[in-house]
Order: C-alpha cells, then sequence, then structure tokens
C-alpha cells in the first residue's frame, strides 16, 4: 500500500537532545489517522518477514519485495501510558503534540514491526498516528518508507542520536551497517531456486536457536527464506 499523499503531509521533527533509552517517534501536531497495513497486510503485500540476524542484533525485519518510498509499510499497535518502564526496550517515546512525554507502549512478540531493529541511517521513519480499524480507534507507530528499500533490505528506523541509541543498547555497541555491523545475508546460505519457481535462488537464513529462543518466537532454527 502507498499513500504518499498522506505520509508527505507528515512533518517529522526529531530533538535531539534526550537522556533516557527510547524509540521515539516525534511530530509537531496531532497524530494523523491513517489505515496502517496490519501483520498480514505487510506479509502479504511486501513479503516483510521477521529474520534472526545471527545473535548480534537478535531478530530482525525483512522486505521481500522492493517498497517505494513514502510507503505506510506496517502498523505498530500500543496503548498510551504516562511513564516510561526504562526495561521495556519496544516503546516509543512520544516527543511532540498532544501526547507529548508520554509513551507509546509496545510489547515484544506484538507484530511484526517490534522486531524492527535501528540504524543510524534508517531507511523507515517511525510516526505516532491514530489507527483505525471497523470496531476501534487505537494508538499506533506507522513505519514509513523515507526511500525506496529493495527486496532483502533490513527494514530499520532511528531510534535516537548516537548517545540515546548507546544508552538505550545499555552501553552496547551499535551495531547497524552504517556503522560497520554485519549484513543478515552473511548469515544466509544461498541456494539455487526449484525449476517450477520463477526465481533463481533462495537465500535460507539458518541459525541455532537456544531452546528458549524456540519456545519464545514458537520456531524451530529457519527463520527467513528470501527469493531472489
Ligand atoms: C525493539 S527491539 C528490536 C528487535 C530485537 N532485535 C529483538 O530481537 O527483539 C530493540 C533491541 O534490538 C537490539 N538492536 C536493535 N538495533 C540494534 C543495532 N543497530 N545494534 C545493536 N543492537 C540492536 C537491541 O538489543 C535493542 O535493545
Amino acid at each position: 500500500m502507498t499513500d504518499s499523499s498522506e505520509s508527505n503531509e507528515l512533518s517529522l521533527q526529531r530533538e535531539e537532545n534526550n537522556n533516557s533509552r527510547r524509540i521515539r517517534p516525534s511530530r509537531k501536531d496531532t497524530a494523523p489517522t491513517l489505515k496502517c497495513p496490519t501483520d498480514e497486510e505487510a506479509k502479504h503485500n511486501y513479503g516483510v518477514e521477521v529474520t534472526k540476524t545471527g545473535g548480534d542484533k537478535g531478530l530482525n525485519v525483512i522486505a521481500n519485495q522492493t517498497i517505494k518510498k513514502d510507503t505506510i509499510i506496517i502498523e505498530y499497535q500500543g496503548i498510551i501510558v504516562d511513564k516510561l518502564d526504562p526495561n521495556n526496550k519496544y516503546s516509543f517515546q512520544i516527543d511532540e503534540g498532544v501526547h507529548k512525554g508520554k509513551v507509546l507502549e509496545g510489547k515484544m512478540n506484538e507484530g511484526i514491526a517490534a522486531s524492527i531493529n535501528h540504524c543510524c541511517e534508517a531507511n523507515c521513519e517511525a510516526v505516532l498516528v491514530k489507527g483505525t480499524s471497523e470496531s476501534k480507534d487505537y494508538d499506533a507507530v506507522a513505519i514509513i518508507a523515507k526511500r525506496d528499500i529493495k527486496a532483502k533490505e533490513e527494514v530499520t528506523i532511528k531510534y535516537g542520536n548516537k548517545d540515546e541509541v548507546q544508552a538505550f543498547f545499555d552501553g552496547g555497541d551499535c551495531l547497524c551497517e552504517a556503522c560497520g555491523g554485519k549484513n543478515w545475508r552473511e548469515n544466509a546460505v544461498k541456494v539455487s531456486a526449484p525449476a517450477e519457481t520463477n526465481h533463481s535462488s533462495l537465500y535460507i537464513v539458518e541459525v541455532e536457536m537456544t531452546n528458549e529462543e524456540k519456545e519464545k518466537y514458537a520456531c524451530n532454527n529457519v527463520r527467513g527464506f528470501i527469493w531472489e
């Protein structure tokens, strides 16, 4: 789904001086109402999927086909609360608008978007929106492409500036590609695609998972299949 008219209206601004570990979608005025793709729609539209990076950044989100600039890729639902839980790495601090100072609380394992990693040169922006479905209004973060994203690229957002990100990672290094971190493809096995398919090859991201991870993510070792 592409909706450049709506997303172009979003005036995005990021404050550069916050001292806590937070992910922050920020905008100047009230959150707009946007129909964002659910997990199922995003999977169907772009094949976005969660894979495991091989231990460095944990899980990540990969696009399986080209996503055009300004596309609203997926939504991340949450509830707005007053205070940040500093142990929750899945929340977004809200910097602008009527909810300024509050937190959109997210939860691990709640949707594909929860696994989107930070990149210092992110290809997407996280924007606070009012989501709608037939039954209810809710708060959400829309993940919007800032540029064209190629198939097999990781979908990333910028969590904050360098200092904030380091604080957020508890002093650990940023492992994004812009900082020299490993690309998920380095851990992938490339094989020939079966003749009956229209593809030339298939990347298999196969990573040994701990028993705890298998239980947590309800899956076995192989996390990702990316067709080329
Ligand atoms: C919202 S979660 C993203 C999904 C996460 N990779 C997972 O496996 O659940 C945020 C956590 O991902 C990891 N992470 C995300 N981006 C990273 C990066 N650029 N470098 C290192 N770790 C990163 C950090 O551990 C961070 O606390």
